[in-house]
């Protein structure tokens, strides 16, 4: 199949039927972007579609189911492509229909026979004409809610647990927000206020976070193409992204262990804070760990960091007890936090796979428990919002390592007081960041 390399909505189309086949959105996405010839507003037009129709897939999923006979049967393609003229009559109110059906039907005819044209027609007039399939004859409300809320039902299920039904409706009815744009400021480097100053006037619009101390928003300017980027001043990271480093007491000499490293936006946040300092940073992932080299390098801290491929169960190979003051298990995990960002991310996941995960992540705590010196904090954390793999893995810990006490993560400057707590779980409707979760435990004794 080839497409015109300046039609948004072609391209569309086809990145759609890649990530079907399991290609992550945001590496098409930008694969496309920079190897097509879009205007900027089509670029934007593209974006939203393809993010759109995944964000909606099961919403979508069941109004073709509605309007097409055995569309079970359809071609991947043909299913993206009724999928994104659905999303844009339903979800963008700026595009005319008669603009949406011209489109639709010319890339149908281009790339299929008349069938599938014929097809495409009946099913945009049909909505034009009666509207849509109207989603209360869905009679259960939990069925109901995976549909409208397009969030599989195992993580609404484990979400209502969790939360209850009240917060549950809030976080999934938030979850197709963007999320905010935010930098870290390289302190080794800069302030936030300086920073600041230089980014609005190289034409940026940026405020400081309300959520981490060195973090600020950026809601107009790409911050990955900006000469300051290329200089070192900031990185990219989310906020509260920024808070298990930020919440470490570091004085600036220590040797501090980052168990899962790559790419190294929590070693080089260490590392902007250890001027007599090192971080010796681990992943399983030989390949991975040039990334933390190419960012280290661009912050200018690459002398602090030493960097091992190293699965870290078996830390215990290498390294003596009690070597490090300080110890980040940043784990491996399901990622539901991200869900803004990676809307694609919740129907990859399963249950089975967020407890294979958490059995992964006691292992880590286990293993490196015994590196930190005594009175050295280890600090956990997970870019998910389920408890199996957060406050369940505490508990364990805690249950099983009577040497480590729980510590007050202190987080952010304006966080909500009553979130001063040994655990810190924020939610992507909390802030709007990514979800993350925080937890650290000091060393009572060896
Ligand atoms: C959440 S990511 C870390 C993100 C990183 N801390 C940052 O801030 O950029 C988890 C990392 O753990 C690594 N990993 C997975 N299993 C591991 C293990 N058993 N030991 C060490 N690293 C592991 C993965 O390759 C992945 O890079």
């Amino acid at each position: 199949m080839t497409t015109n390399k300046s039609n948004p909505r072609a391209l569309a189309v086809e990145t759609l039927e890649r990530v079907q086949n399991g290609a992550y959105s945001n590496l098409q996405i930008n694969n496309v972007i920079t190897t097509s010839n879009m205007s900027e507003k089509d670029v934007r037009l593209f974006t939203n579609i393809v993010y759109g129709v995944i964000q909606h897939k099961l919403t979508l999923n069941y109004y073709v189911d509605q309007l097409v006979r055995h569309a079970d049967k359809l071609q991947p393609w043909v299913l993206a492509l009724l999928d994104s003229a659905l999303y844009q009559m339903i979800y963008l109110d700026k595009v005319p229909n008669r603009a949406i059906f011209d489109e639709s039907i010319k890339i149908a005819k281009h790339w299929g026979h008349d069938g599938i044209r014929r097809l495409i027609t009946g099913v945009l007039h049909t909505v034009g004409r009666r509207g849509l399939p109207d989603l209360n004859q869905i009679q259960d409300p939990e069925q109901r809610l995976v549909i409208e809320t397009s969030t599989p039902k195992w993580l609404v299920e484990a979400l209502q647990a969790q939360l209850g039904n009240v917060r549950t409706n809030h976080l999934l009815a938030t979850i197709n927000q963007p999320a905010h744009r935010s930098i870290r400021v390289n302190r080794h480097k800069t302030t936030p206020s300086e920073l600041q100053e230089k980014l609005v006037a190289a034409g940026f619009t940026v405020r400081p976070s309300t959520v981490a101390a060195d973090a600020l928003v950026v809601s107009h300017g790409v911050a990955a193409q900006s000469d300051l980027f290329q200089a070192g001043f900031y990185t990219i990271q989310d906020e509260s992204a920024m808070l298990p480093v930020q919440a470490l007491p570091l004085t600036g000499s220590e040797l501090v262990l980052d168990a899962c490293a790559a790419p190294g936006g929590k070693t080089t946040q260490l590392a902007e804070q250890l001027p007599t300092g090192r971080v010796i940073a681990l992943d399983l992932h030989a390949k991975k760990l040039r990334k933390i080299h190419e960012n280290a390098e661009r912050l200018g801290v690459s002398d602090r960091i030493e960097t091992q491929a190293l699965d870290a169960r078996r830390v215990d190979e290498v390294f003596a007890d009690r070597t490090f003051d300080h110890i980040l298990v940043d784990a491996p995990c399901s990622g539901l936090g991200l869900v803004r960002r990676k809307p694609e991310i919740r129907y990859e996941k399963s249950m089975a796979d967020v407890r294979h995960l958490a059995t992964i992540q006691q292992a880590i705590l286990t293993a490196v428990a015994p590196k930190v010196k005594v009175g050295g904090t280890l600090m956990y954390s997970t870019c998910t919002i389920l408890n199996q793999e957060n406050q369940e893995n505490v508990s364990a810990f805690l249950a099983t390592h009577p040497n480590f006490e729980p510590v007050v993560v202190p987080t952010a400057h304006q966080l909500k007081p009553d979130r001063a707590t040994p655990e810190l779980a924020i939610y992507p409707d909390d802030y709007a960041s990514d979800g993350f979760f925080i937890a650290g435990f000091r060393k009572g004794s060896a």
